[in-house]
């Protein structure tokens, strides 16, 4: 398997939604169902915070989410966990900053996808020099997921980071309200959680993004 090309990484990142158990109110399997049935287009089991799961019961949910992924020709990201990205055999990972150096992680996933949380050029150049499929940009706007995020930033980085060359998401506080100003900033799709995990319909939230996105 070769890397993935940087046209195919932009294809796959327009509506790139994100959770985990502790993001949704039903069941994070029938959540992600009905998102992608809303035109979701890449999907990452991210699962951190208070009463996350671990070990075994982390293991079974990924493995759920990643059969539904499989199921609808859906690209399946695991967040940070490097270990159980192999163990699963996912088709990529995604680390902040606090994770791992991302060059290490290059050699631990070979061509898999390897997403990088980047906040400034310094982070982006490091990011793309160690072999970075896409740049996760944000907090963009205020969010309540996350509560370690760094400062929020607008568009700022966005505008700064979109002749990099280098596939781009925003991520934080993002919704079908605010998504084509992540868009007009040059992003290639905006990242969600709570816009879809929290939505009464999440397949009509997942449509409602997707409508946003004009690339
Ligand atoms: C994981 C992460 N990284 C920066 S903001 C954020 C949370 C995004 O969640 P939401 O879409 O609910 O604002
Ligand atoms: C902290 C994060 C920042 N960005 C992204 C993504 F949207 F995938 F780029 N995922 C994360 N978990």
């Amino acid at each position: 398997m070769a890397r993935i090309s940087p046209d195919q990484m932009r294809s796959w990142l327009k509506v790139y939604f994100i959770a985990g158990s502790t993001n949704c109110v039903q069941d994070s399997v029938n959540v992600l169902e009905e998102a992608i049935r809303g035109g979701i287009t890449i999907f990452q089991y991210r699962e951190k915070g208070s009463n996350c799961l671990e070990g075994e019961e982390k293991l079974e949910l990924g493995k759920r989410l990643q059969r539904i992924c499989k199921e609808n020709g859906m690209p399946f990201i695991v967040n940070d966990d490097i270990e159980m990205a192999l163990e699963l055999d996912a088709d990529g990972v995604h680390i902040g900053q606090e994770d791992e150096d991302a060059q290490e992680v290059r050699k631990k996933i070979g061509d898999k996808i390897l997403g990088v949380s980047v906040h400034n050029l310094k982070e982006a150049e490091r990011a793309k020099r160690a072999g970075v499929d896409y740049f996760g940009v944000g907090p963009i706007f205020p969010t309540a997921t996350k509560k370690d995020t760094r400062a929020v930033q607008g568009t700022a980085m966005l505008e700064q980071l979109k002749d990099f060359g280098i596939p781009m998401v925003g991520i934080g506080g993002i919704n079908a309200g605010n998504a084509a100003v992540v868009m007009n900033a040059g992003a290639d799709g905006v990242s969600v959680i709570t816009a879809i995990s929290h939505a009464d319909d999440a397949r009509e939230a997942a449509a409602k993004l997707k409508g946003k996105i004009f690339r």
